[in-house]
């Protein structure tokens, strides 16, 4: 486990100086035990000399000495190593986060970086801190005692001896245990907490429907899962425990007995069987936290396993062939299929279409027939299963993650916003921006008469994920980012969905207007066909598949699917105006 652990911090001198430290407190307590032999051998003489004690006494204060000094060292140290681990394991999750394709970051997976981030993180930490150290002087106060007892009578010391396999036996017995049973109370632990979170974010939803008061059924089940594994946890470890407890208390008899024995055949003296029991119970109180130690550790592998698995997560492939860039910025799928999963049926089937540098591609089709799969694709927050897209005629597989980040401004219908004010969730797209900048992309995105109404205007905080404002304020600081970002690609997954039809139309039109002007490549999705009526080109979508794609007169005069939109459109909108 500790290869493990260096493996994924690899501060070595840092670890092996809390040890030695507490090895060296472990040794000075060990040996503070054992000056009690001369002490007490000397009281307990029939006459005895208190002036012979004097060395003994001069070099317990040393000791004593000795031992405050490091326990005034250690307890920083470990601290700091403790602190020091927790952190490398937190950066080296968030760094590693910001490798992983997007695609990666499920729900699940979320609240999985959530928790090792605290718990597993900080378990790994106090392993160092706490847990390494209570076994270093577990094992060194004992075995300076062991030897001591050795050299005082080596048939005592004999019988101390025989615990080491069978301590060791047991443990491995009750780690074992421990592993299993930590394996099952993490797992209910995680579904506790995502119940808990469910029913907290749920609420409007559960309220709504009527289930305000029984909507906690999940959670009481977690809740009842985690207490049945507690329980069983708590079962499974009374055997090992007694075991440990009986295979300690056994040697204490045994030099009990073998102590009178020899004292009564005169082989040793009263004062010498007295301190040999002395040593025994010194020697066996600090071996009793073992069994509970060794459990901690076989959790703290789990906690490290689990944060591996992080870190092991697939980043992006890097580009398979560096130093290719994109020369100009249009957009060509070529026979793309992708599925979300192994397994899983494709989302898109054979997917080709192009979009000409300076055009707008406007890809339409029912619900789940992949509109939304053809942008992430383009953002690679996915790799395509089969088939290519290129940008400017790059393979984007073959695009640095910052070049092709920079040839993009995305606005999704999700929008999630820093909690920060709206002015720097706007300015993150280019924070070098001027004022100006800013204040014109926030006129295009309608953000302006925003800004106005609220009380505290560009310094608004937006709070966390931006729930501080409406859905389609969000959606215009969204908007507002994509634009001041000036990049010459945009991809505009309903993007202006929240906003009323008036604010749309206007944003639609700014959009394209600055599309025109900036002679950016636009693919936009959008169920509205007023929407898309200024697109260049339609690529209209089923079932993962291109069912039709063209110009407007083209799919007009083919009298397919769009043509049918089209028509629909028309007569609602002729309805309207009669
Ligand atoms: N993260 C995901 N994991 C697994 N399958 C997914 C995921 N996202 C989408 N899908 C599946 O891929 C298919 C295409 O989904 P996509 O979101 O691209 O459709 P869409 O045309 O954008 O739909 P909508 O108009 O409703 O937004 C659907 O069958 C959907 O269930």
């Amino acid at each position: 486990m500790i290869r493990h652990l260096l493996a994924l911090w690899p501060d070595r001198a840092a670890l092996y100086r809390v040890l030695a430290l507490f090895a060296a407190l472990g040794l000075t307590e060990g040996l503070l035990f054992a000056l009690l032999v001369p002490v007490l051998h000397e009281l307990l003489a029939p006459e005895p000399r208190l002036a012979d004690l004097t060395p003994w006494a001069l070099g317990g204060v040393v000791l004593i000495a000795a031992h405050w000094t490091l326990t005034v060292l250690a307890t920083p140290v470990s601290f700091a190593a403790s602190f020091s681990l927790t952190r490398a394991l937190q950066l080296r999750i968030g760094h590693h986060l910001t490798t992983l394709p997007l695609g990666w970051f499920t729900p699940d997976h979320k609240a999985r970086v959530a928790r090792e981030i605290s718990h597993s993180a900080a378990k790994a930490g106090g392993f160092v801190g706490q847990l390494a150290p209570r076994i270093v002087t577990a094992l060194t106060t004992p075995l300076t005692l062991l030897v001591t007892t050795l050299i005082l009578d080596w048939r005592i010391g004999v019988l101390l001896l025989a615990v080491a396999p069978l301590a060791w036996g047991v443990m491995r017995w009750y780690g074992r245990v421990a592993r299993r049973t930590d394996h099952v109370l993490d797992t209910t632990e995680a579904e506790l907490t995502g119940r808990t979170i469910e029913l907290a974010q749920a609420q409007p939803v559960l309220r709504a429907a009527g289930h305000a008061r029984d909507g906690g059924v999940r959670m009481r089940q977690a809740l009842d899962q985690q207490h049945h594994a507690y329980h069983a946890a708590l079962r499974a470890s009374i055997a090992p425990r007694l075991a440990y407890v009986a295979v300690l208390l056994a040697p204490l008899a045994a030099a009990t007995a073998t102590a009178t024995w020899l004292m009564r055949h005169g082989e040793i003296t009263i004062a010498e069987g007295t301190t040999l029991l002395l040593l025994v119970v010194l020697f066996i109180e600090p071996l009793s936290v073992l069994n509970d130690a060794y459990g901690g550790v076989q959790s703290t592998r789990i906690a490290l396993t689990r944060v591996t698995d992080i870190l092991t997560a697939p980043p992006l492939p890097a580009p398979r062939r560096p130093g290719v860039h994109p020369a100009g910025h249009d957009i060509h799928l070529d026979n793309v299929t992708f599925a979300y999963h192994d397994g899983a049926p494709p989302a898109l089937r054979d997917v080709s279409f192009h979009c000409p540098a300076g055009t707008t591609a406007a890809l339409l089709g029912p619900s789940g027939s992949g509109k939304t799969t053809v942008t992430r694709l383009i953002a690679r927050f996915h790799d395509v299963t089969t088939g290519a897209i290129r940008i400017g005629g790059a393979d984007i597989r073959n695009l640095p993650t910052d070049e092709l980040t920079d040839h993009l401004a995305i606005v999704f219908q999700d929008v999630y916003l820093l909690d920060d004010t709206i002015e720097n969730n706007v300015r993150l797209a280019r924070p070098d921006a001027t004022p100006d900048e800013v204040h014109a992309a926030a006129a295009a995105a309608r953000l302006d008469e925003v800004i106005y109404r609220l009380p505290d205007g560009w310094h608004t905080q937006v709070g966390e994920g931006g729930a501080r404002l409406s859905g389609g304020e969000r959606q215009r600081v969204s908007l507002a980012r994509a634009l001041l970002k000036n990049a010459p690609i945009v991809l505009l997954d309903e993007a202006a969905a929240s906003l009323d039809p008036e604010n749309e139309r206007l944003v639609t039109h700014a959009l394209h207007a600055l599309a025109a002007d900036r002679s950016s490549t636009i693919v936009v999705i959008a169920h509205r066909i007023e929407t898309l009526a200024k697109a260049d080109h339609f690529v209209v979508l089923d079932h993962g598949r291109v069912a039709e794609s063209g110009t407007l007169p083209e799919l007009l005069a083919a009298d397919g699917r769009l043509a049918a939109l089209w028509t629909r459109h028309a007569e609602a909108t002729e309805g309207a105006d009669g």
